[in-house]
């Protein structure tokens, strides 16, 4: 842990996007990291960020935020060269070439975008799950051109992904590996980032569409319930043991908060009972308890009795937004048991997920203070 005198200086790029604010709200006390600078596109770049922020969150802009001068989204922009991380919530239309930029200045990015995800020497992590996946970093930097001394991308997953994969990990934990996964999200409206989805078309209403989701669902799960391969260059995408996943997903008149009904089956037979499986996830612990990272939930998973829970509106708070809460777990007649998960897709499902990834890499030394 960096010692109180020297926090990190960090930047966030994207800063005044859904999930930017959000990174203001957390890290604006934060023991390893102190907000530095703050990027956006063209149209923000060169304003106090309180005066062209469209803030949207029911706490105040940190008074030290308020008058920071919102910079180009550039490494020798003013204040990201003093910075040792950034946190990057851009829009994946220009997270690609800008995160790559900040990495080759040898800053360390953690980035919410999807361009990024499925490179082979890039972790996927999401922290409650595959924190060992950090180690690929060390290939990464000597074989990504240009190769770093410090700088490296770690990206977490799609929102959905994330809420999804750590109850699935706690399965896989108690009871070996899984052989199929259906899964039917309820998104909120925030997952679209602002202004999003238009009211006209989301006011009672579902769409039963979300560009590309339902893919990355499918392929992100297998890389981040997979290992890392045995020369720990890359990733092993569970390919000894495939998994068969199919969602489908539908965008729903919720704030924030994306909800998931699951089916599973399990490789082993006979599979486990309701209650067993209801047993893992109250037994449920992760890496980023135990090494007691600022962001880690005293529970990572959220178990609740009540037959019509977890419901975005009542449970998305839980734990600060960084766990995945459950429930109605009961016998599947088609595949072995089902269940619900919720997740709130901005935090754990994003600013809460790099947060934590940035915290475990300091850490396990993969930071310098
Ligand atoms: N919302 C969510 O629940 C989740 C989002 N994500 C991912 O996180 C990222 C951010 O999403 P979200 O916050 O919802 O999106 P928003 O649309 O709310 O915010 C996008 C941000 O990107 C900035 N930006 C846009 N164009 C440029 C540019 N040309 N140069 C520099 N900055 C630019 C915007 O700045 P400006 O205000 O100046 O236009 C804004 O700060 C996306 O990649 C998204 O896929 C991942 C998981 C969940
Ligand atoms: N597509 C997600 C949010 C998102 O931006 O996903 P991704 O980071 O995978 O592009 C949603 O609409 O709820």
């Amino acid at each position: 842990m960096p010692s109180q005198n020297s926090p990190i200086k960090v930047g966030i790029l994207g800063a005044t996007g859904t999930v930017g604010q959000r990174f203001i709200q957390l890290l604006a006390v934060h023991p390893y990291f102190t907000i530095h600078a703050l990027g956006a596109s063209s149209r923000s770049a060169g304003h106090e960020y309180s005066k062209i922020v469209k803030w949207k969150l029911g706490t105040e802009i940190p008074e030290h935020v308020k008058g920071m001068v919102v910079q180009e989204c550039r490494p020798d922009a003013n204040g990201f060269a003093e910075c040792g991380v950034v946190f990057s919530g851009l829009d994946h239309d220009v997270a690609g070439e800008i995160e790559f930029a900040f990495r080759a200045a040898e800053l360390v990015v953690f980035s919410n975008a999807k361009n990024y995800r499925r490179d082979p020497v890039v972790p996927l992590m999401v922290p409650l799950v595959n924190p060992s996946h950090l180690s690929v970093v060390n290939h990464q930097r000597t074989t990504l051109s240009p190769p770093t001394k410090k700088g490296y991308i770690v990206t977490n997953a799609n929102c959905s992904t994330t809420g999804l994969v750590v109850p699935l990990y706690a399965l896989e934990k108690a009871f070996g590996p899984l052989e199929t996964v259906m899964v039917t999200t309820m998104q909120a409206i925030s997952g679209a980032g602002y202004p999003g989805v238009s009211s006209l078309d989301i006011m009672d209403n579902v769409v039963p569409y979300i560009g590309s989701e339902e893919e990355k669902i499918e392929w992100e799960t297998s890389k981040i319930l997979g290992g890392v391969t045995s020369d720990g260059q890359g990733f092993d995408l569970h390919a000894s043991d495939p998994i068969k996943i199919s969602a489908s997903c539908n965008r729903v008149p919720v704030i924030d908060g994306h909800t998931g009904c699951v089916s599973v089956k399990f490789k082993r037979h006979p599979p486990p009972s309701p209650e067993q499986v209801i047993q893992a996830f109250k037994d449920f612990r992760c890496e980023a308890q135990d090494l007691g990272v600022p962001s880690a939930p005293k529970r990572a998973i959220v178990y609740l009795d009540a037959p019509d829970r977890p419901q975005p509106r009542l449970d998305r708070d839980l734990e600060n937004g960084a766990c995945v809460s459950v429930g109605r777990v009961r016998p599947c007649p088609v595949l072995d048991v089902k269940f619900v998960c919720l997740i709130d897709n901005v935090r754990l499902g994003a600013a809460t997920s790099s947060i934590m990834n940035a915290e475990i890499a300091v850490e396990r030394g993969y930071i310098e203070a």
